[in-house]
């Protein structure tokens, strides 16, 4: 019976390792991340009102641009830290919550969530070790936040 209880336990846990491993390859690298994500849309940087308009080469160096980028990476960071425990799972739906509201606000859609999650996932999977486990924690992670902010957009 313990062992019953805790198993499901542990599986999530080495999940949430194994995607905290893959993170911790590319979450110092925001810059490049956020200008992956303009580079593959254009419509996302084009929402921007410090960026919309101008060549992603002009202001890819800007203090703006890496403040930006921070901002997105750290969001990121703070789902995977609090993944793989369900007795953080409020806070991860009220961080999911407050996204999609304010992303509401300015007019993101889903399609543009779902294509930001498309780049994204090219950046990571070319740059850190990646296989079917490591996709398998990556995918359930974002199923699960984007299932919130969705219904929420
Ligand atoms: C996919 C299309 C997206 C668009 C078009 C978009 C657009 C924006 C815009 C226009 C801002 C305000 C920037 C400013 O201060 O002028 C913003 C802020 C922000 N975005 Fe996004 N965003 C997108 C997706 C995301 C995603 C997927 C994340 C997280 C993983 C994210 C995280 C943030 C954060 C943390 C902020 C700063 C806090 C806030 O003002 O809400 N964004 N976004």
């Amino acid at each position: 019976m313990v062992w019953a209880a805790a198993a499901p336990m542990r599986a999530r846990t080495i999940k949430n390792f194994i995607l905290g491993c893959a993170w911790d390859k590319v979450k110092t690298s925001e810059v490049e991340i956020l200008a992956a994500v303009f580079t593959a849309y254009p419509d996302i940087q084009a929402k921007f009102p410090a960026f919309a308009g101008k060549d992603l080469a002009s202001v890819k160096g800007s203090a703006a641009f890496a403040l930006h980028a921070t901002r997105i990476v750290s969001f990121i960071s703070e789902v995977i830290s609090l993944s793989g425990n369900s007795a953080t799972a409020p806070a991860i739906e009220t961080l999911a919550t407050e996204l999609a509201s304010n992303h509401k606000n300015r007019g993101v859609t889903q399609a543009q969530f779902n294509e930001f999650r498309t780049a994204l996932t090219n950046y990571v999977s070319s740059n850190a070790s990646w296989g079917d486990n490591v996709a398998a924690a990556w995918n359930q992670a974002f199923d699960n936040v984007y299932a919130i902010i969705f219904a929420r957009l």
